[in-house]
């Protein structure tokens, strides 16, 4: 019996290790080819402590959110149903089916059309009615990316303008120069059909003289550059704005100064403006922030749907190196067949390494790395969905967000963890787990290459409660055993 404590661990491990009920995996398993299992190439037994390495991906909110919204083409579905708290509980609540119930001006609902919609999305169901209402109420909406809250708070802007006067009656702020063109563009598409409105960017190198007034009505920009175009320069009369409009708050006080200056835009505004806050999460910092920035407030909530792995096959390799993981890679792909799998890796260095080495082998691979522009892995993905590929390597930074419902095999080639090595258990669920609703069966395969690795895998099992079984990639009817 091991005296070790990572050997402890794995005995452990083994010795409550149940039978493998079956798996479908998409494509059948491949006959013959690459019948025989590799051993490693290397003999390097050093394990690398990846807590800490070079080229460690960082956080980027905004660009995350940037890129959700250029892979989002099209509506995320969601079976949930929508919460609403209204502030005054008494008065009737609305909710629409139609675009055409709105009573929408014609342009608009040509504009709406035109851009493919033919109903509400979830929550525009509850939020345009209450958006639109007369007298004008005050609105925090929380629901994922991709659900349609930029197309429902673009429709309230432009429905609620008088085209007739030349001042600026909308003001929206969002965390980015690029987010705020993103919902520009929305805006402005959907205003097709209503030239009368006018749209003007209050982002950094729009330039204007002090004094100048702006005629457009409605103006999208961010913090900084709204706040000296109301204060300093004087080119928007803020007593003069009717709806403000807050994106992606959550992006938002994730930036250095933007709260702080959300807020002072917020209370140049006169009393009866309407206010209106949208994020796509609610951790208490949001919730605090969207309090004071929204009085009164009705609050929509639309939950993320649940994941779960009970449809989930989850197994785990012992290895001792990284080489190691690549043989026990290789040997899985030699015993069955993927249709479409996606690895993810702790750091750029090593994903950049996998995907060469996988390259060598004959994989057709996409990587999708930090060091990219947000337009760069936008198309990647998106080739990856059209099936061009059928690898996708990646660090957990990079692909937070995607969905992975079509991907039918996992594998973490190291584990996900937090900034202090713990398990990330939510990111875990995240990278292999199914909602009910497409409830397709999967497989995920672990990479342990060190006690710390173990370790994490052992949280993660505790915290589902669910045990991960190991794999010996040197057997190759072992792994065929996994797909059937
Ligand atoms: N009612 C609708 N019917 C069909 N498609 C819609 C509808 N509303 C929005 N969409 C489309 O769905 C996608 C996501 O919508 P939208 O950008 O408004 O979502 P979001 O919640 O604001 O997400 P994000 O913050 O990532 O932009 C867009 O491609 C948009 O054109």
């Amino acid at each position: 019996m091991a005296t070790d404590s990572w050997a402890l661990a794995v005995d452990k491990q083994e010795s409550t290790t149940d039978s493998f009920g079956s798996l479908v995996i998409r494509s059948p398993p491949r006959g013959g080819g690459d019948a025989a299992p590799r051993k490693a190439k290397s003999t390097t037994k050093q394990v690398e402590n990846d807590t800490k390495v070079e080229g460690e991906e960082k956080e980027d909110k905004a660009a995350q959110s940037l890129l959700n919204k250029m892979i989002h083409t099209s509506l995320v579905n969601t079976t949930n149903q929508v919460e609403v708290l209204q502030r005054d509980p008494n008065s009737p609540l609305y909710s629409v089916k139609t675009f055409e119930e709105l009573r929408l001006k014609d342009e608009l609902l040509r504009g709406v059309y035109d851009m493919g919609f033919n109903r509400p999305s979830k929550i525009q169901e509850n939020a345009l009615p209450m958006m639109l209402a007369e007298p004008p109420q005050n609105l925090i909406a929380q629901s994922q990316s991709g659900t349609g809250k930029t197309a429902a708070f673009a429709l309230a802007m432009l429905s609620h303008v008088d085209p007739a006067n030349k001042w600026t009656q909308c003001l929206c702020i969002a965390p980015t120069y690029e987010l705020a063109l993103q919902t520009g563009k929305v805006i402005e598409q959907m205003g097709k059909f209503y030239p009368e409105v006018k749209l003007a960017y209050a982002i950094r190198g729009n330039k204007l003289d002090r004094g100048t007034k702006l005629q457009e009505q409605i103006v999208i920009g961010t913090p900084g550059t709204v706040l000296d175009w109301c204060s300093k320069l004087k080119i928007i009369d803020p007593k003069k704005i009717s709806i403000f409009v807050l994106d992606e708050a959550d992006v938002m006080i994730a930036t250095q100064g933007h709260q702080d200056q959300s807020i002072r835009i917020q209370r140049m505004l006169p009393n009866e403006c309407q206010m209106l806050l949208f994020s796509a999460t609610f951790e208490d910092s949001v919730w605090k922030f969207a309090e004071r920035v929204v009085p009164d407030p009705n609050i929509i909530k639309l939950k993320r749907e649940e994941e779960t792995l009970d449809t989930i096959k989850q197994y785990y390799v012992l290895c001792n190196d990284k080489d190691e993981k690549f043989t026990a890679l290789c040997n899985i792909y030699g015993a069955i067949t993927i249709a479409q799998a996606m690895i993810f890796c702790h750091t750029r260095r090593t994903a950049g390494w996998l995907s060469a080495e996988l390259t060598k082998e004959g994989h057709v691979v996409a990587l999708l790395s930090g060091e990219m522009t947000v337009e760069q892995r936008a198309a990647i993905i998106e080739r990856f969905r059209e099936g061009k590929e059928k690898v996708l390597v990646t660090t957990n930074v990079c692909s937070r967000g995607i969905d992975v419902e079509q991907v039918s095999v996992v594998i973490n080639f190291d584990l996900p963890m937090d900034k202090d090595g713990n398990a990330d258990n939510e990111t875990y669920l995240h990278r292999i787990g199914r909602t009910g609703r497409f409830g397709k069966r999967g497989l995920a395969v672990n990479m342990i290459d060190s006690k710390h690795s173990m370790n994490i895998l052992n949280q993660i099992e505790e915290h589902f409660n669910k045990k991960i079984n190991k794999l010996d990639t040197d057997d190759l009817d072992e792994i065929e055993k996994i797909s059937n």
